[in-house]
């Protein structure tokens, strides 16, 4: 969960570019926000609810607005905040309706080519698209497509669904769009913007989330709660796993919703990973407070992993609310023993592994009084290469601590993710690297390591047990148990690389 990775393009024999679709690390995912709006300010509610969902991706950000007459475009590498907050970027994004993504590429590389929204002119007017998660069949299906002629621009996943509705024989875009996505399998929170419409639709499984919102009478799409906070709306619900849902403007000026359940209905199995790292902590996601529910992890890591000490300290920002769950529960005091540069943004740290550990130094650093001769429970969400803990670790160490306890409010992390979150070769886990536990906590040169069992993730985030039969979240990063085919991996034997002639400059 680091900084945006640098393209990765590798030269083939043939000369063709190839992109790795299977980074190194595990990273954010993407954000996604829509507005069908009364007013012409779409452009600008659209960049205030990416900027509430920076956290999800911090590589490059767009918005596609629709004028009445003309649809309009501004796509950007970077931040929200580096593009969208003057007057004249807005001023050429007129229109009351509009769509916004904000990306960490999980298929393609980290180029403008790739950027979301992705528009096409269809012979029925344009079309926007933004999505979040990750398509298992895309390679295949994009394989097909191009045999049979299409032109791909880009080598985003994403782009499949734009060329299956463009291919759709349906008449109403709605209808193309949930022709698109009945071929598509994995997880998505996808939203489109056509003339009259704002469609956003949910993956069977519900993997990636995403709301509708209100604000004044105008429908809101988008991935966090967080992102309707910050313009005022009001959350209305969720998007059901496997929902169409139709927001259409209507000749009189009358805004529409309509919903369908094209796939039918089945139990959610939102993302753990979600309520463990991705959303930000003000978010309700399915229903549930992120920060109620990472306190809550806290609480059944202490009572799972009992450990004597004098304080308990965050690795900031992710293990906070976590830490504060652990030290309600255990009675052991709770102390910023390590402060976080706020000024060091994810996008700081270069991907080689040697700068990325540097990366940890310039964000953490060790607040000596509340560390020197204590034994210290150092509380982490979650432990993906090892990087961070192994930093930190050393770093309360040379601080004074007398013992240091690693307690992570998640299991080990064992299989890669493919619906949207940017996750290491299985290869590169350290879960994978030290099978043994006490080699692990020997690597990391803690005194103990600790792990929450699935079983108490599940009970922090539902109140219940994992059902084996039927569990209730997606949680194959510890299980190794899948909820959807991986068509493309199976294919490719695990390798799986999307060829493109063009490598693009800047
Ligand atoms: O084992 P690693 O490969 O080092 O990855 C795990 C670390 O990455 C995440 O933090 P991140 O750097 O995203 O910062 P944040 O907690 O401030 O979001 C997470 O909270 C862990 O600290
Ligand atoms: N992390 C994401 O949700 C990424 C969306 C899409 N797969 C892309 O790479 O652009």
């Amino acid at each position: 969960m680091h900084a945006p990775h640098a393209t990765s393009a590798a030269g083939t024999q043939d000369g063709h570019e190839e992109f790795d679709l299977d980074g190194d690390s595990l990273r954010e995912e993407c954000g996604v926000f829509g507005i069908l709006g009364e007013q012409d300010d779409a452009a600008a509610l659209t960049a205030l609810g990416l900027h509430a969902l920076q956290h999800r991706g911090q590589e490059a950000a767009g918005i596609v607005t629709f004028d009445g007459e003309q649809f309009r475009s501004e796509r950007h590498m970077g931040l929200v905040g580096d593009h969208y907050t003057d007057a004249a970027t807005l001023e050429r994004l007129p229109g009351k309706a509009a769509i916004g993504h904000v990306r960490y590429s999980t298929t393609g590389e980290t180029a403008l080519r790739n950027v979301q929204p992705l528009f096409a002119e269809l012979s029925a007017g344009g079309i926007a698209v933004a999505h979040n998660g990750n398509f298992t069949n895309a390679l295949k299906l994009r394989k097909e497509i191009i045999k049979d002629g299409a032109i791909c621009q880009s080598t985003s996943d994403s782009e499949v669904v734009v060329h299956l509705i463009a291919r759709s024989q349906k008449q109403r875009s709605s209808d193309r769009f949930i022709d698109a996505i009945s071929q598509m399998e994995g997880g998505y929170a996808l939203i489109a913007l056509t003339r009259t419409k704002l469609i956003g639709a949910r993956d069977p499984n519900g993997i990636r989330p995403l709301v509708l919102g209100d604000l004044n009478g105008s429908p809101i799409l988008a991935s966090e709660t967080c992102a309707l906070d910050i313009i005022g709306a009001k959350f209305v619900r969720d998007i059901k796993n496997g929902e169409v849902i139709i927001c259409e403007r209507q000749a009189n000026g009358e805004i529409t919703i309509e919903s369908s359940m094209p796939f039918g209905e089945k139990p959610e199995r939102m993302c753990l990973f979600e309520y463990v790292y991705f959303a930000r902590p003000d978010s309700i996601v399915s229903g549930r407070s992120v920060y109620n529910v990472r306190k809550n992890m806290g609480i059944n890591l202490a009572r799972e992993a009992q450990v004597d000490a004098d304080v308990v300290v965050p690795i900031p920002d992710g293990g906070t609310p976590a830490a504060i769950g652990y030290a309600q529960e255990s009675g052991i005091p709770f102390e910023l023993g390590i402060i976080r540069n706020h000024y060091v943004g994810r996008t700081f740290i270069e991907p080689s592994q040697q700068i990325r550990a540097f990366g940890v130094k310039l964000k953490h650093s060790a607040n000596r009084g509340q560390l020197d001769g204590k034994r210290v429970i150092l509380v982490d969400d979650s432990v993906v290469r090892g990087t961070t803990s192994l930093k930190i670790v050393q770093m309360v160490r040379d601080a004074g601590a007398k013992e240091v306890h690693l307690c992570v409010s998640s299991p080990k992390i064992t299989h890669s993710d493919y619906y949207g979150i940017d996750t290491p070769d299985p290869s590169k886990l350290i879960a994978n690297q030290y099978v043994d536990h006490d080699a692990m906590c020997e690597f990391i040169g803690c005194d103990s390591l600790h792990f929450l069992s699935v079983d108490g993730l599940y009970e922090a985030v539902g109140g219940v047990k994992r059902d084996p039969k039927n569990p209730q979240f997606t949680d194959h990063y510890f299980t190794g148990e899948y909820p959807t085919r991986l068509v493309d991996l199976e294919a490719e034997k695990g390798n799986i690389k999307q060829r493109s002639m063009l490598r693009e400059a800047g």
